[in-house]
């Protein structure tokens, strides 16, 4: 696997090598040893999840508070997404920014968000499969967010031409300058 980094730190990019013959292909999704060769990072991921989603489903932004944080590795096995992880870390210089970056079946390009960022995706084909790891177990006491068309944020979710498909719990989540500010 190949890993790269981005301006967030803790937040990288991973493209796995991909095995092709004429039955198809064949890559490792994940490897520890890898992934901790090339970040540095120990990671214990101890939970495993999918959504399916159509066309026009955004979920997001969340993530989950103190010892309940969250590090997500984040792949798309069917479909794509525009994924997107906000910099929530006070100390950090790069607070309140974020990273985009489409993860599809196509490009099995992988992102590794780090404890201490918000995600979300916006869902660009229908029957979308999103799988991820988590180092951490859901904790529903812990879960927050922020709303996804924040003024301060101001993510572009090049979602013109798309019928939004977002949760009533989304929907009500509070803006980035209500929780930081
Ligand atoms: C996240 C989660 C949810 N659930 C239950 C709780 C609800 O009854 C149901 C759907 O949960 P929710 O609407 O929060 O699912 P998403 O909107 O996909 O939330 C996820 O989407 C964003 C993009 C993320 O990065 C988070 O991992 C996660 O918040 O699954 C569980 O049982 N375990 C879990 O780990």
């Amino acid at each position: 696997m190949n890993i790269e980094k981005t301006r967030f730190k803790g937040c990288y990019i991973i493209k796995p090598r991909i095995f092709t013959d004429e039955r198809g292909s064949f890559f490792e999704s994940f490897n520890k040893k890898q992934f901790q060769e090339q970040t540095g990072l120990e990671t214990l991921f101890v939970q495993d999840n999918q959504s399916v989603s159509q066309k026009g489903v955004l979920r997001g932004l969340h993530f989950q508070t103190g010892d309940f944080a969250q590090a997500k590795l984040v792949r798309v096995i069917k479909g794509s997404v525009l994924d997107v992880a906000v910099d929530i870390r006070p100390e950090s210089e790069t607070f309140g920014q974020h990273y985009s970056i489409i993860l599809s079946a196509q490009n099995n390009t992988q992102l590794f968000i780090p404890q201490g960022f918000a995600h979300g995706f916006l869902v660009l084909e229908d029957d979308t499969i999103f799988s991820y790891k988590c180092d951490n177990y859901y904790n529903k006491a812990s879960e927050g967010g922020i709303i996804y068309n924040d003024k301060t944020l101001n993510i572009d979710w090049q979602d013109s031409g798309l019928e939004l498909i977002i949760s009533e719990k989304d929907q009500e989540l509070p803006t980035f300058d209500t929780l930081y500010k």
